[in-house]
């Protein structure tokens, strides 16, 4: 394993006294004043100099408050932060995420089979990885095609209807995205449905509008001991159990099956490997949609799409991996995240796919980015000196223009945009998509001129309105602009366009956490809660006196668990 200086141990937070934070610094100073518009009126060739091309999306930055200069200075800063080197050795297999002594393999999962070289066959801790990927590849191909082409049927000789898939945060942010995402291309009998919450309002939606005799449950989940997945899937077990006449538990082989890590758990709960579906320890949660945590998407919509989806990632992969910084798109969208996070001072970033196929994609980008990056501790245990991620939210186009975007365009915080937009549709009706597309490019070019007051009153004026009633109007309807954002665009969401736009937010998540020198691949940041809730569930189940049992809480925690408890055990006996 490699000690060179970039190895992750040795690597330590950012800090704004370095020569390449102090420059950037500097630089924005001086700049800050310019407007974007002005930067658009003194260089026609602005466009071309800041958009890039790459594996089928097209990116453009060029409404971002920086020139060549702030661009040039962020490479050095990249370089400085060893991210050539570090995207290497995540390729490689190296442990880089070094809390869990774990290598950050997605990448692999995605990798064409068989390998282009020997050199590319990639062996970790004596694991053939892309041999092993190919292999379950295969079972999920086998197993689809069986359950899509009615092969595969419900206890009682029915085909398969519906798929329910039981996981949550990565286990259900992906594949619940991507198949919102890929909808023209679902099979037309199957019917996809995803429960995550430990809430049971979840779970008895779902199984209200389900029949067990037709539905195929797909319990995900790489450790099988989260407690929400676990007790949902107990749910589904027990409603099969009961709802499926003259169904047995040896019935349960035709109506469960299993994507996990972890063959004891799956075992435990009745489920017969045979009906599981493998992953290994270097897929991160928020990384395993392209692993058979993905098993429901490839239900879907095949595995010949599925495949094309893994290639899109692939090319992606490609592009981010060999390409010189300067052109390499997740490079550029993360330093352009940099800068308007550790140097414009932008807390969050909001997220507007213009497609309404794309709805889930904010939320899933918020496990993506926010869990990866939310950190406060560099990877070598010291404290981060600078900020990191910034806080990730937004929904589609054009509903939220009516909603917070008012905020967006004359609140007092600058919150950066990601327009995402698919030039073409999958739907026929027409007039629809230009439209679409007109508010998007509308709203990014707004953000960026703004509306200066003369040019209001010009307006207001034109209009004939009385003075007065300008002079009190005009600071309302003002737009100060400045409002940076970038725009992605696909030709169509094809499986491979959203394949290459996921991984796009993958590297750049990883280009960020390298520069912040923080390990975006584990998640300490949610065991206190998760621990903290085990200790409150047992008091909330127990007879004993208020008071004594849950005295070792602070006074508003106790209160709360006091007034549940009461209601929960008064449900108890009243249904004993
Ligand atoms: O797939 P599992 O093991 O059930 O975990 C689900 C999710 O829980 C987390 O570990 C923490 O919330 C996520 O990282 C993960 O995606």
């Amino acid at each position: 394993m490699s000690t060179t200086p970039y190895s992750a141990q040795h690597i330590s937070s950012l800090k704004a006294d370095t020569p390449s934070f102090l420059a950037l610094q500097e630089h924005y100073a001086a700049t800050k004043n310019i407007p974007l518009r002005a930067l658009f009126d003194g260089d026609p060739d602005r466009f071309a100099s800041f958009t890039v091309e790459a594996a089928g999306l097209f990116l453009d930055y060029a409404k971002n408050t920086l020139t060549s200069e702030t661009m040039s200075l962020l490479f050095n800063l990249a370089r400085e932060r060893h991210v050539e080197a570090r995207r290497e050795a995540m390729f490689v297999g190296e442990k880089i995420n070094t809390t869990e002594h774990r290598a950050v393999l997605h990448t692999a999962l995605r990798t064409p089979w068989p390998p282009s070289s020997a050199a590319a066959a990639l062996v970790v801790d004596g694991q053939q990885v892309n041999a092993d990927v190919h292999a379950v590849l295969e079972q999920i191909a086998t197993f689809t095609e069986s359950v899509r082409s009615e092969k595969w049927r419900g206890y009682n000789g029915k085909p398969i209807t519906d798929i329910v898939n039981i996981g949550i945060g990565g286990s259900d942010l992906g594949p619940k995205m991507v198949c919102q995402a890929l909808r023209p291309f679902q099979h037309a009998r199957l019917t996809m449905h995803f429960v995550s919450n430990v809430d049971g309002h979840d779970i008895d939606a779902v199984l209200s509008k389900i029949d067990p005799a037709t539905t195929l449950f797909v319990i995900a989940s790489k450790t099988f001991t989260t407690m929400e997945t676990m007790m949902n899937a107990h749910s589904a077990r027990q409603w099969f159990l009961t709802q499926a006449e003259t169904a047995t538990e040896t019935d349960l082989a035709h109506h469960f099956v299993a994507v996990s890590t972890n063959t004891e758990g799956v075992k435990a709960f009745g489920i017969d490997p045979q009906n599981m579906f493998p992953f290994w320890d270097w897929v991160g949660g928020r990384y395993s949609v392209w692993s058979s945590i993905g098993l429901s998407v490839a239900l879907a919509i095949g595995f010949e799409r599925f495949s094309e989806f893994l290639a899109g990632a692939h090319a992606m992969d490609s592009h981010f991996r060999s390409a010189p910084l300067e052109q390499n798109m997740p490079a550029i969208l993360a330093l352009v995240g940099v800068w308007q996070r550790n140097f414009c001072g932008s807390a969050s970033l909001s997220i507007a796919p213009y497609h309404q196929d794309l709805g889930n994609f904010p939320s899933y980008l918020q496990q993506l980015e926010m869990e990866s990056n939310g950190k406060r501790t560099a990877l070598d245990g010291s404290p981060v000196e600078v900020n990191t991620c910034p806080v990730i939210w937004g929904n589609v186009g054009t509903n939220g223009q009516h909603a917070y975007f008012q905020l967006l365009h004359q609140g007092t915080d600058i919150t950066p945009v990601d327009f995402i937009a698919a030039l073409a549709p999958e739907h026929r009706l027409p007039g629809h998509q230009a439209a679409l597309l007109a508010n998007c490019f509308a709203q990014s070019e707004a953000f960026m001129r703004g509306k200066s007051a003369d040019e209001v009153r010009a307006e207001m004026q034109t209009k004939g309105m009385p003075e007065d009633q300008i002079t009190a109007l005009l600071p309302h309807r003002t737009f100060p602009g400045n409002r940076p954002s970038n725009t992605i665009l696909m030709q169509k969401l094809t499986p491979a366009a959203l394949g290459a736009l996921i991984a796009l937010y993958e590297h750049k998540v990883f280009v960020q956490g390298v520069i912040w020198g923080i390990n975006s691949f584990d998640q300490w940041g949610v065991e206190l809660g998760k621990v903290m809730a085990t200790h409150i569930l047992d008091e909330l189940n127990t007879n004993a006196t208020c008071d004594s049992s849950v005295g070792k809480h602070d006074s508003s925690t106790n209160g709360l668990i006091n007034r549940a408890r009461a209601v929960l055990m008064a449900a108890k006996s009243d249904a004993a």
